[in-house]
């Protein structure tokens, strides 16, 4: 790409600072924006998010603000990675700081509470106008640090606002796919974090690989199903930002859903989950409101109303999983996107 654009990334937690750093590595001018004062500078001097990724050495082209006012001046595009619960915040602070060209990128994988709605669809809500995208894979943050060849989906209504991120980020080790649904990638990011959390709570009870892919398969038939209902095109979700965020999110400690899920078969409650996580983890949030929208549309989901009961009517983890894995019949459904 010979131009050189000015990027903000809003959100200084592990994949805003990598995402970042990625465009910041191939040429771009990069300012990420967080909002205390002292890591922002110490991010500056040492050339490493020590909090985040610790070890990940920050391209001379990244600079980090701590006044979201400088971190938006004059930039072509925004992407936002803060979680979900603060994104309409962030973005309504950002509305009169950019001009109506700016191009805004969701990061964010989860779900508004008030209304059931997916980021872009908050983006164009409060930034009404603007070209918007997001960008949502099998993403896990430490990984694409590391350099592990990955890949992730840019969408977009718009062909120049695909064609300008897969430009701005693409590179030998991180490769970007185009798509011009948005919705149903944004919907099987959001949805696969509550999956993630009964695969971690299956790692820890020791389930066999058997049941992993019996897990993922029918992970995958109730979220398309779910999708299905919600107007979105289900074949999105056999792809890189459906089946294949699944399938990693569903099998790596690195993943903080799959984390919380191991702790709660491990015994330990909610409350204290929640406590000691210095990280987002949207699958907590997500599954509530996921259970609430099932019911209200009537849309068969076992699994996520097994888990509920997990997390939110206090039975017994162990219990809830076995029964959940070995109906039969809900065998019938199961596996059927209708
Ligand atoms: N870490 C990962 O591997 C991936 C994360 N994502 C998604 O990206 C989003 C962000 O994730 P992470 O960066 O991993 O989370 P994180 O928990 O590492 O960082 C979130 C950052 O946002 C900041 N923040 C929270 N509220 C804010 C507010 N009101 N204003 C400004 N900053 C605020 C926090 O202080 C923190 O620095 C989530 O929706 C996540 O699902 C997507 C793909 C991969
Ligand atoms: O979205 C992710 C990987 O694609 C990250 O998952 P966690 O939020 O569970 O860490």
């Amino acid at each position: 790409m010979d131009r050189m654009y000015r990027v903000a990334v809003l959100g200084g937690g592990s994949f805003g600072t990598v995402i970042g750093n990625m465009i910041a590595e191939n040429g771009h001018e990069v300012r990420l924006w967080l909002r205390n004062t002292a890591r922002a500078a110490q991010i500056n001097a040492e050339r490493e998010n020590a909090e985040y990724l610790p070890g990940y050495t920050l391209s001379d082209h990244l600079q980090a603000y701590a006044e979201l006012e400088q971190a938006v001046e004059n930039v072509d595009l925004v992407f936002v990675a803060v979680p979900s619960a603060s994104f309409r915040e962030v973005v309504a602070d950002l509305q009169h700081r950019v001009t109506p060209d700016t191009v805004i990128i969701s990061l964010t994988k989860g779900i508004e509470a008030c209304g059931f709605k997916l980021m872009s669809q908050v983006l164009r809500e409060e930034m009404p106008g603007h070209p918007i995208g997001v960008l949502s894979g099998p993403n896990l943050a430490r990984e694409i640090a590391a350099g592990h060849i990955s890949g992730s989906v840019i969408a977009s209504e718009l062909p120049e606002v695909t064609r300008l991120v897969h430009d701005l980020l693409h590179c030998r080790s991180f490769l970007i796919f185009s798509s011009h649904d948005m919705f149903g990638v944004e919907l099987g990011g959001a949805l696969k974090n509550v999956y993630a959390i009964l695969a971690g709570i299956g790692a820890s009870l020791s389930f066999g690989e058997n049941t992993v892919g019996m897990l993922l398969t029918r992970s995958l038939a109730e979220m398309s199903r779910f999708a299905v209902h919600m107007g979105a095109n289900p074949m999105t979700f056999l792809g890189l930002s459906g089946v294949g965020d699944l399938v990693v999110t569903c099998s790596s400690p690195l993943s903080r859903n799959y984390r919380v899920g191991m702790a709660l078969a491990e015994g330990e409650g909610l409350e204290s989950v929640l406590a000691g996580m210095d990280q987002v983890a949207e699958g907590i949030n997500t599954l509530a409101l996921l259970k609430r929208e099932a019911d209200r549309r009537e849309v068969e989901m076992p699994l996520v109303q097994g888990l509920y009961q997990m997390l939110h009517e206090k039975q017994p983890v162990e219990a809830v999983f076995n029964a959940m894995m070995s109906t039969e019949e809900a065998q019938d459904v199961e596996f059927v996107v209708r």
